[in-house]
């Protein structure tokens, strides 16, 4: 049976969940490590489940973690867990294959931003709703970016070709929000490993909309993002 959250949302939320979390050092799956006290994906899911318009939450997990996980899960929201695969991208490819099909609009969202609100879950399915194939939360970008190459005579170090303009990036963020067909049909023609799901709808041709990010939503992936996240937790 499949595990519902409220029976009137009309949004199914992915979680991969898989990750080693390499960038972090050593320790078990990121989304197991524990954030004031907390596994990062009880800390995700909660969030998550207080978002109204959820109908179902998918989890990919550490193959070998699926019981694990679904026994932490238990207490905090109703959730499908299945394991995930070797990349994020195959992780989401099999969460997507446990959502029903008249669940019309699905959201793809890291464990690893656990602080992210309801409230951008809520905004970036308003977006697919309003009729957008294809939603991102976005952040403008704060550092001054430069391309890079070898130098010359291929010696160490890197000399940089230019500065981008800022102007024109942003920073991608997760929940990113698709219409079902979309995302299923992006996916099982996937050629090449993308590093969003955005990604696979941009290659498509289809266009993809922006909606304000949130800070909040920071993806824990060195061991200082651990530090600020707790600090975050602080924040009344
Ligand atoms: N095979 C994978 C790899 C990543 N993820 C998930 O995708 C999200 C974004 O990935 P990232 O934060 O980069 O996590 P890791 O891949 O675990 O990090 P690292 O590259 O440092 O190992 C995370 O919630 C992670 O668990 C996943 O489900 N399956
Ligand atoms: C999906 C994502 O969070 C958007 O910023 C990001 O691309 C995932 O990062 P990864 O390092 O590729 O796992």
């Amino acid at each position: 049976m499949t595990a519902q959250l409220n029976a009137r949302g009309d949004v199914a939320v992915l979680v991969p969940a898989a990750g080693a979390g390499l960038r972090l050092g050593p320790g078990g799956p990121k989304a197991l490590r524990p954030l004031a006290g907390e596994p990062l994906l009880v800390h995700a899911i909660r969030r998550v489940a207080a978002a109204p318009s959820v109908r179902m939450i998918v989890v990919a997990a550490p193959a070998a973690e699926v019981g694990a996980v679904r026994e932490l899960l238990a207490p905090v929201a109703p959730v499908t867990v299945v394991a995930g695969g070797a990349e994020r991208q195959e992780s989401v490819a099999l969460a997507l294959a446990a959502v029903p099909a008249e669940i019309e609009i699905v959201l793809v969202h890291d464990a690893a931003r656990a602080l992210t609100p309801p409230r951008l879950i809520e905004s970036v399915a308003a977006a697919v709703r309003a009729g957008h194939p294809a939603v991102i939360p976005v952040l403008p970008v704060v550092d001054t970016i430069k391309q890079v190459g070898p130098g010359e005579g291929g010696g160490p170090g890197e000399v940089v070709l230019g500065t981008v303009d800022r102007s024109v990036l942003r920073s991608v963020q997760t929940p990113q929000g698709f219409r079902h067909d979309v995302l299923a049909s992006v996916h099982g023609s996937a050629a090449h490993a993308h590093t969003d799901d955005a990604g696979l709808v941009e290659k498509a041709g289809l266009p993809v909309t922006c909606v304000p990010g949130s800070e909040l939503a920071m993806k824990i992936t060195r061991p200082l993002d651990l530090i600020l996240a707790e600090a975050l937790l602080a924040v009344p």
